[in-house]
């Protein structure tokens, strides 16, 4: 069963080097997120706040709001990156976060090293995640560079090795954000093909993105976040309808 189950939930930055009125204001002027005083006057950003939200088997859900809404915040209290700072996140299934590629690669390692790495991070025998090295070295056409250290890779191929890696097995949620286009991976046609199969066998999908044709393609449910808060719920095209309407952040204090 997979569900992804978030109460009242917030999530606290605390900026400890922004005592400087300047720079507190700065901050004030830029942030999405909500800025307040907390202890001992330090300056912290409340980037979610109050969230409630469950997401069950076949839900699509489409994470819309301005930049420094707290989408990826959100995103990585799914993933399990960060904690609530209050309230819970109770996650159940596998969980594949495609939020940063090459988390946990290393590039003083050749890319067969590296994908065995993944692969006994996520759990597997050495003995798995060598398994799983012949298709990816094929999918990622790394050649001869699958033996060579990651730091000779022009960033394409390291982009390509880590999509490879991300995608080779298969999670019941994805977590995703716009920062994956299959044109940054070199290959449109078949990084396309791979995510859009992953994506199509994943029990819950949660996808941040400005782009209503990409939810289109992806959503059918859809959360607005605005200064870390949820303020509409709903059918996908009943939320870009409320999202185009939305004045841009105003800073909060
Ligand atoms: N590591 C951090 N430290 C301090 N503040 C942070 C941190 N990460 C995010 N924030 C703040 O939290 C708020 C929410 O940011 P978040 O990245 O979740 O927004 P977003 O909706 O994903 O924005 P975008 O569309 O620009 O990617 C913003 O005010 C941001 O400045």
């Amino acid at each position: 069963m997979a569900s992804i189950i978030i109460q009242n939930a917030g999530v606290d930055f605390v900026i400890y080097n922004a005592q400087g009125r300047s720079l507190r204001n700065d901050i004030l002027r830029r942030v999405g997120g909500k800025v307040g005083k907390g202890e001992g006057h330090r300056v912290t950003v409340q980037a979610l706040r109050g969230i409630d939200l469950t997401v069950r088997p076949g839900d699509r859900l489409a994470l819309v709001g301005h930049n420094g809404a707290g989408k990826s915040t959100l995103l990585r209290v799914m993933s399990g990156a960060y904690e609530p700072s209050s309230g819970s996140a109770t996650i159940e299934g596998k969980v594949s976060s495609l939020l940063d590629l090459t988390m946990g690669m290393d590039y003083e390692l050749t890319g067969r090293q590296n994908i065995v790495l993944r692969g006994v991070f996520l759990g597997m025998t050495f003995a798995d995640a060598n398994a799983m090295v012949p298709e990816i070295a094929d999918f990622s056409e790394l050649g001869a560079y699958l033996e060579l250290p990651m730091r000779t890779y022009s960033s394409g191929m390291v982009l390509r090795l880590a999509f490879g890696v991300s995608t080779a097995v298969q999670p019941d949620i994805i977590l995703l954000d716009e920062m994956i286009s299959a044109g940054d991976i070199g290959f449109v046609e078949k990084a396309k093909k791979r995510l859009d199969e992953m994506l199509s066998r994943a029990r819950i999908l949660v996808l941040a993105s400005h782009s209503p044709a990409t939810l289109r393609q992806y959503c059918n449910r859809a959360v607005l976040l605005r200064q870390g808060q949820i303020v509409a719920e709903g059918p996908l095209e009943d939320i870009l309808a409320r999202s185009s309407d939305e004045p841009a952040d105003q800073p909060a204090n």
